[in-house]
Formats: C-alpha cells, sequence, structure tokens
C-alpha cells in the first residue's frame, strides 16, 4: 500500500471530522463521558484494529483517547488510516 498524495489526503480530510495532520499523522483526539466510555470506545478499536492488521499508536488518560495513525510499512498515511479514522468516528 503506498502513501496518500497530499491533494488526496486533503480531500479525504474534509470528510473525516476532527481529524488534521500532525507530525505526517493522522491525528485526533476524542474526549467521553467517562473512563469506562473512553475505553470501551478503545477495546472496540482493538478488535477491529487486530481483525484488519492495521494499529493505531493511542494514548489514554482518564475520559480522552488521543490518537495517531500512519502505516509504518508504507511510511506515510493510507488508506488504511482513513478507513480506521472512519470507524472510529463511527463508533465515538
Ligand atoms: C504483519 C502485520 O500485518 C504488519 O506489521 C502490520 C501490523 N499493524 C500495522 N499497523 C500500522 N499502523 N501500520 C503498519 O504498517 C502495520 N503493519
Amino acid at each position: 500500500m503506498t502513501p496518500l498524495s497530499l491533494q488526496d489526503l486533503e480531500a479525504e480530510l474534509k470528510n473525516l471530522d476532527g481529524w488534521t495532520i500532525e507530525q505526517g499523522k493522522l491525528h485526533r483526539e476524542f474526549k467521553f463521558a467517562s473512563f469506562v466510555e473512553a475505553f470501551g470506545f478503545m477495546s472496540s478499536l482493538a478488535l477491529v484494529s487486530e481483525a484488519n492488521g492495521h494499529h493505531p499508536e493511542w494514548f489514554n488518560v482518564y475520559n480522552r483517547v488521543t490518537v495517531d495513525l500512519t502505516t509504518h510499512d508504507a511510511g506515510g498515511i493510507t488508506q488504511k488510516d482513513i478507513d480506521w479514522a472512519k470507524t472510529a468516528n463511527k463508533l465515538a
């Protein structure tokens, strides 16, 4: 899988609420009502990630989950990262 061009990436970002590019990675911070909700979100996405063989870099503090996505094998942001972000937005 090859990294998306800047043009394709900008087009995709228009349909991805809350996501930005930070340090070459697709980035978003999610905030939930509680730790349990944040961890439930992470648990659901952990199963999706494992099923698809595509895993996030993420960080949890109480009710916040910070996510950075990149495709390590490709050395950039690919369609796999976009798909992961879309699933995350649906589950949040
Ligand atoms: C062999 C295995 O499928 C690969 O190492 C997968 C695992 N999860 C991955 N996750 C992410 N984010 N990028 C990858 O390149 C990647 N590679």
